[in-house]
């Protein structure tokens, strides 16, 4: 043990590495994404340390090239959801009773490895596994992935400094205590940096987690595993469970030790995961906490004021509706241009999409691979219908797909007359991108349409240049999203500057990467400590005063 009051190193972001050719960081992941393509590994269950084989399994995948088989992935059911609470609980007190230097340097010894030598095993499992490009998984799987481990330790740090005032003669304290209970983390396929965060940001406050991957992203949710072996972390604090959603979900929701749900996915499987909640309400032992971060419909506004940055607003609806297809729940989904900009925009848009490349993501010079799986790729193709429709829809660009290789989806852009039409209100979760074309005179009914037209709230953008029309839309569009972006695209926050998250049925917004996220992962004890106590009942307004007559 050492004896100090300690500090943590000061966080900061983990550069980009460009990955341009000639470049050692290319080299690297290029020889990674060789062996990786040459080899077909087992992913277990993972409990207490130990690999279970549970001999029920199923196939990871290249979404690009989907006859090839990355992983054979083992699958939990109730048996090994049990034996997982079981072993978390059997060491969450050891765990707790750490100091915290010592937790911390385990999280931070992770970050580093990550930033070095895990840096092209993580980014290659992500290209591979999930299709991202060598820049996509880089700002994923890399870069913020290791800003959560980094901030987070900053941001525990600060928590835990947080004390109460004191009265003369007493001390009070604030004992952040981890959940009375396990975390039950379950992960979206779309970025291993959220899988990470959703089991590690827990665990970083002393809770044991059970860690449910997504069965497409399980390629890299293994490497988590190793990495967060590999820096020391104890045996059992973490538990991996890959498998069905309900299979793995329903019996750790229904154990009486459940201390709280990090969920990341959509607003459907969050609700029912609610609601199983609360069918299992009066079997706890404590009321979990519920943090869940789901879907988006994020829009990007232009006003006529940003007549001269159109280039700035095509990149911008180009990049945020079509990097990673289209499969962040942050994309740009819909968009609302002002009948004055979209003849020129019109055309600028059709000629960056006809420049785009889709393809194997292996491919340096492809911009998009492809969507995550048939289950994507049918629903997605079941919107290009949709889109067809030429009395309420026109196609701007894209429309088609194909999936004989892999499952890709053309960049779509779609122009659609009613800014109520579905492509505009609901979450495709690929590379479809709405466009409603309003009159300029109706800027502020525009805004009141974003603003009630779709359920979400997670992140949108304003282009202008009219600093009115920028205050209007702040207003206006206050609770249409919990990341708002001024003359940007609404992708693309980073950990420690845009804190993210959404409100309404985008999830509790419980900001990932911040102190608000990790203060949903203890359960405070105030301690008070008085040095001299009271030796006699009676106060002093009780003694008597002989020059007081009665009342
Ligand atoms: N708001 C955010 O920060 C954020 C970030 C990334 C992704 N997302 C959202 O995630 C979605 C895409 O990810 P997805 O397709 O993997 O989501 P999904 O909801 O289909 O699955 C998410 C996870 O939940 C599991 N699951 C399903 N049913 C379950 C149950 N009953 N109990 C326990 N687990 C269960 C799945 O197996 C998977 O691991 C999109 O809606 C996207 O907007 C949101
Ligand atoms: N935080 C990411 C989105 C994560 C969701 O998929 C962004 O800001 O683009």
């Amino acid at each position: 043990m050492i004896n100090a009051h300690t500090r943590v190193p000061p966080p900061k972001n983990e550069p980009v590495l460009s990955h341009a050719p000639g470049t050692p960081e290319r080299r690297e992941l290029q020889a990674v994404l060789k062996r990786m393509s040459g080899e077909q590994i087992d992913i277990p269950v993972i409990i207490g340390g130990k690999h279970i084989r549970t001999g029920k399994t199923d196939t990871v995948r290249m979404p690009h090239k989907h006859s090839h088989v990355l992983a054979t992935l083992h699958e939990a059911d109730a048996s090994h959801v049990e034996q997982a609470i079981q072993t978390a609980m059997s060491v969450k007190d050891e765990w707790a009773r750490m100091p915290f230097q010592s937790r911390a340097a385990i999280f931070l010894r992770a970050a580093e490895l990550l930033a070095t030598r895990y840096r092209p095993i993580m980014n290659a499992a992500t290209m591979l596994g999930q299709s991202k490009t060598a820049h996509q998984a880089e700002i994923d799987a890399t870069c913020e992935a290791v800003d959560f481990l980094r901030y987070n330790v900053h941001f525990a740090e600060q928590i835990l400094s947080m004390q109460p005032e004191n009265a003369p003669q007493t001390w009070n304290m604030s004992d952040y205590r981890p959940l009375d209970g396990f975390v039950l983390a379950v992960a979206p396929f779309n970025f291993t940096s959220i899988a990470l965060n959703l089991a590690t940001a827990p665990a970083l406050m002393g809770n044991v987690v059970l860690f449910k991957p997504s069965s497409t992203s399980a390629l890299s949710a293994w490497y988590i595993m190793e990495l967060m072996r590999e820096a020391g972390l104890p045996d059992g604090v973490i538990n991996m469970l890959p498998g069905d959603g309900p299979t793995v979900g329903n019996p750790a929701m229904a154990s009486p030790l459940l201390g709280g749900i990090h969920f990341t996915g959509s607003t459907p499987t969050f609700n029912a995961m609610w609601r199983t909640v609360g069918e299992n309400i009066s079997r706890y032992k404590q009321y979990p906490r519920l943090v869940g971060e789901t879907g988006g419909k994020d829009f990007i506004v232009a006003h006529a004021s940003a007549a001269d940055d159109l280039e700035a607003l095509a990149v911008a609806i180009v990049r945020g509706g079509f990097e990673y297809q289209g499969q962040k729940c942050s994309a740009a989904s819909r968009v609302f241009v002002p009948e004055s900009l979209w003849p020129k925009l019109k055309p600028r848009l059709q000629a960056l999409v006809s420049e785009i490349r889709m393809g194997d993501v292996t491919d340096f010079r492809n911009f998009m691979g492809a969507v995550i799986d048939e289950k994507s790729f049918k629903r997605t193709s079941s919107y290009l219908e949709l889109a067809k429709d030429a009395g309420q829809a026109s196609i701007v660009a894209g429309g088609t797909a194909d999936s004989k290789e892999g499952w890709f989806v053309k960049p779509t852009l779609v122009q659609l007359n009613d800014p109520r039409h579905r492509i505009l209100r609901e979450e495709i979760f690929a590379p479809v991108v709405g466009i409603h074309v309003y009159p300029d005179a109706r800027y502020e009914e525009t805004l009141r349409e974003v603003d009630q037209a779709a359920s979400y709230a997670l992140t949108g953008a304003v282009f202008a240049r009219d600093r009115k029309a920028i205050d209007t839309a702040l207003r206006e569009l206050r609770h249409a999203a919990g990341n708002f972006y001024i003359n940007d695209k609404p992708t693309g926050a980073v950990v420690g500057q845009q804190p993210f998250g959404g409100g309404r049925a985008s999830g509790t917004n419980d900001k990932a990467g911040s102190a608000l996220n990790l203060i949903r992962w203890t359960s405070p004890r105030t301690i008070k400590e008085t040095f001299v106590p009271p030796v006699k009942v009676p106060y002093p307004f009780m003694d008597s005063d002989p020059n007081e007559g009665a009342i």
